[in-house]
């Protein structure tokens, strides 16, 4: 039983179909049998089945056919000479949210219109939706501009003489879909103009309207103009993407032989009637060059089977229609063949020419469906960036993703941005592409003048001094026009990063979290970060925190800092260097304020800079709502205690940390940590009264201000005395309580509070380390420094300790920047002290740390 006929008895049914019982009997075959061929054809894609018991078989109508087919498989030439072409139409077509606007060059007939539909075609598969091909050929109103502007973009009641009522362009209907603009050089300036609009700003105005209509569409234009004109130029400079095609005399032999069966493959179909084309017709055919190119020789085609029909006048319909020598020598063409393709045309072409059956069902002459056509739409599914990569992997070779992996990695430390897998997918097949391109000794993209503007320069420079390293690890060159579009990827990613970032810091356990938690469910496109600031944490341990947070909330347009830390208010730039990331901070951490703050920027209208201004706006109206209406409630401003110790950066922030631990302090005070490169007595003035006492290493002597040893916030006794001066002293002028501790008593305390002051180290040891320079410092003395002294040096030294080992940079001092100054002999002897301790600590001594002690130790 042949499959032959089988698949004729299923044709004779036509519409009714026919059941495998029904098959069995007309055959003569077992029913099981008829069913088992049956099912096999419907595997095989030649017949379909509908309905059950019995399940009716039926020749597939072609229409159907045609819209299963697998977009660009019709196009003879979609693994060989096109397939670089229909490659980059996917990606075109893929690109975020409708595509890239596209332009196909080549000459007439070599198949400009059939690829823009089959990219319609493949548009619709990739969106799962059907959308609008609507095409215009511009020549057809070359002489009538107007006419043509108002077809495409519509026209306004009274635009012109005969317009009576305002009409909807092509435009309008092509909306979200495709717009196929033939021969689009052909537009009048003003058309390009309008289509210009349509290209860079999505929108446009009828002939005659003031109204912009916006529109969606993806422009494929088409063109037979030299690529080199000017006219072109134009164009090519505001669509970003060009595909050019190959005449006919380009394509291999194999080609134009698949070309010339499917010509007649197609007419003995629409026939109904067998073609028998003879070897030497094939040899003509394949050899046939025109400037009309595939179109014409399609026509080639028809004009032979016209003359075959002729000669077969009369005969049966089953008789098939002989297209031979004879046919051919009645038209004007003769047929040459090189004694060089001789050889080529053998292989390919049968000697006993060939017959092309309409009942043949699967078209014999048709291409493998491209294998890679499957891939950009698997990825789309892929969840995990590891999936995505493996269906990426049958495309695009390991070390070409390899290489996009590595050029983003860099470009992203370099612009500070962050780019999804998409990207990466994109620059891989884009690479991938020029590979391909290259292995044809042709450059993918030679000039791409519309993407050589200004803003993408960073990218281009970026770009070009990343060639180098691509030509090395790929081996390809990169032509200007390749850079030109790496960049614009790089930079057209950068445009659409998410919105401006939302930070939250906070005092508390969970303040910051909390409110950045309701931030995040208004803004759920939005990173939004939390950071909760704890009093024991030291500086630059929130400081770490802050900037790993800042970098989280970034997408790429800056972040938002809110923050009731008065401590980050004035560190703006600070933070945004640090970070690299634009910051921007607003004193906003109450809820009315961060509502406001989330609404701009989830309306994406604002960069970070007009945000903040914005945001201080609103605070300060908040504010003075707020104190207009309770101004009697508001706290007189609060006394201030100097934190006072060498480096302003180690010990006073600890003594300030350890102070504003207890209630009554924090409540009654503000306290402002200094060093001694501080201009004290300017601060004090500014001050005046406010300022109550110093508490630190050394007593500056600021008149009428007490000062209290940095010791004391070590123990309940020294805070006691702290309260004191805050709240009594001056009212009754009594002298201060004496403390009666000794100087081990004391330093036991500070051992107790190691903790605090060096979180970093292993508190025996620092202890240990620390009391062993203070030793070696006393011995230096006949007449023992004072114990007050001797503590306070004990605290700097853990405390320096501390900042040895969270690597925190002492702000160097001019007056230490002259190297002599370390041979003196005090130096020399502190040095080695101090690196002896720090050897044990495995610390790293740093020169300014000696500096800075050097300046409270007293002379011998
Ligand atoms: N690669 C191809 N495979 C199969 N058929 C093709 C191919 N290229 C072109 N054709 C056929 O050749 C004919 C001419 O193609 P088409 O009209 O797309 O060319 P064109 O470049 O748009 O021409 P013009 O510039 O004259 O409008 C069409 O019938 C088309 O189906």
């Amino acid at each position: 039983m042949s499959e032959r006929e089988i698949l004729e008895l299923v044709e004779i049914a036509g519409e009714k179909g026919i059941d495998a019982r029904t098959a069995a009997e007309k055959l003569g075959i077992w029913q099981q049998e008829a069913a088992e061929l049956l099912a096999r054809l419907v595997k095989e894609g030649k017949l379909i089945k509908k309905g059950r018991s019995p399940i009716r078989y039926f020749i597939e109508p072609d229409n159907e056919k045609e819209n299963k087919e697998e977009p660009f498989s019709c196009i003879i030439g979609n693994s060989g000479s096109l397939a670089v072409q229909i490659q980059l139409a996917k990606a075109a077509v893929c690109y975020p949210p409708y595509g890239l606007h596209t332009l196909l060059l080549g000459a007439t007939g070599v198949g400009k219109t059939m690829l823009a539909r089959e990219i319609w075609k493949y548009s619709v598969k990739e969106r799962g939706k059907n959308i609008p091909f609507v095409s215009l050929n511009c020549a057809e109103y070359a002489d009538n501009p107007q006419l043509l502007l108002s077809q495409l973009f519509g026209h306004e009641k009274g635009a012109f003489t005969g317009a009576d009522f305002e009409k909807e362009g092509l435009i309008d209907q092509a909306d979200e879909g495709i717009l196929f603009l033939d021969e689009i050089h052909r537009l009048s300036p003003t058309g390009q103009e309008i289509l210009f609009s349509v290209i860079d700003h999505g929108e446009f105005r009828r002939l005659g309207g003031i109204q912009n209509h916006h529109v969606s569409v993806m422009i494929l234009g088409a063109t037979t103009e030299d690529p080199q004109s000017a006219l072109l130029k134009t164009f090519k400079r505001r669509i970003p993407v060009a595909i050019q095609l190959p005449t006919l005399e380009e394509r291999p032999i194999r080609e134009r032989f698949l070309l010339v069966s499917q010509f007649f493959m197609q007419e003995a179909r629409r026939t109904g009637i067998p073609i028998h084309v003879s070897k030497n017709v094939l040899e003509y055919l394949v050899l046939f060059e025109s400037d009309g190119n595939i179109g014409d020789l399609k026509n080639e085609v028809l004009l032979t089977c016209a003359y075959g029909y002729l000669e077969k006048n009369g005969k049966q319909k089953e008789e098939p229609i002989y297209v031979n020598s004879r046919i051919i020598s009645r038209g004007s063409r003769t047929i040459q063949v090189k004694p060089e393709l001789r050889e080529m045309l053998e292989e390919v072409i049968p000697k006993e020419g060939k017959l092309y059956d309409p009942k043949q069902i699967i078209a014999e002459i048709s291409e493998p469906a491209l294998q890679e056509s499957a891939y950009l739409e698997t990825l789309n599914g892929k969840e995990t960036v590891e999936e995505a990569r493996k269906a990426l992997f049958h495309y695009v070779s390991p070390d070409i993703y390899e290489a996009a992996e590595e050029l983003l990695a860099d470009a992203s430390e370099k612009f500070n941005v962050s780019y999804t897998k998409n990207v990466e997918n994109s620059l891989a097949f884009f690479l991938q592409q020029i590979i391909s391109y290259a292995r044809v000794g042709r450059g993918l993209m030679e000039q791409a003048d519309h993407l050589m503007e200004e803003k993408y320069n960073r990218e281009r420079r970026f770009v070009e001094q990343h060639t180098e390293w691509l030509r090395k690890s790929l081996k390809i060159e990169i032509t200007k026009g390749e850079a030109a579009t790496i960049s614009f990827l790089l930079a057209q990613h950068h445009e659409e990063q998410g919105k401006v970032g939302l930070l939250v810091a906070a005092y508390g356990e969970q303040v910051a979290s909390s409110q950045a938690d309701l931030a995040g469910q208004l803004l759920p496109d939005t990173p939004v970060a939390a950071v909760d600031f704890s009093l024991d944490k030291s500086f630059s341990e929130f400081k770490k925190e802050l900037i790993s947070a800042i970098n989280r909330a970034n997408s790429g347009k800056g972040v938002i800092l809110c923050t009731d830390i008065n401590l980050l208010l004035a560190r703006e730039a600070e933070l945004s260097e640090w970070s690299g990331v634009e910051c921007r901070i607003l004193p906003a951490v109450n809820t009315a304020l961060l509502l406001e703050i989330c609404k701009w920027i989830s309306q994406d209208k604002m960069n970070v800079e007009e945000i903040s201004r914005q945001g201080f706006v609103e605070y300060r109206n908040y504010v003075e709502s707020l104190f207009g209406k309770q101004s009697s409630e508001i706290p007189e401003k609060k006394s201030v205690i100097i934190a006072y110790c060498i480096t302003g950066t180690g010990s006073a922030k600890i003594t300030r940390r350890l102070l504003l631990e207890n209630p009554d302090i924090s409540k009654m005070a503000d306290i402002i940590p200094l060093g001694i490169t501080s201009d004290l007595p300017s601060i004090a003035r500014k001050l005046g009264n406010r300022l109550r006492l110093v508490v630190g290493f050394l007593d500056p002597q600021l008149p009428g201000v007490p000062f209290v040893g940095l010791d004391s916030v070590f123990s309940s006794e020294g805070i006691r005395r702290i309260l004191f001066y805050l709240r009594d002293f001056g009212k009754e002028q009594k002298k201060e309580p004496e403390i009666a501790l000794d100087m081990k008593e004391r330093l036991i305390l500070v051992d107790r509070n190691i903790h605090n002051i060096a979180p970093s180290l292993d508190e025996k040891k620092a202890a240990e380390q620390a009391r062993y320079v203070l030793e070696k410092i006393m011995e230096r003395y006949e007449k023992k420094p004072e114990a007050d002294f001797a503590v306070r040096v004990y605290i700097h030294v853990i405390a320096m300790f501390e900042r040895l080992a969270v690597r925190e940079k002492l702000e160097p001092m001019l007056q230490f920047l002259d190297e002599s100054e370390k041979s003196t002999e005090k130096f020399r002897w502190l040095s080695q002290i101090l690196k002896a301790a720090c050897d044990e600590l495995k610390l790293q001594l740093d020169d300014m740390e000696v500096y800075y002690f050097l300046i409270v130790i007293p002379e011998k």
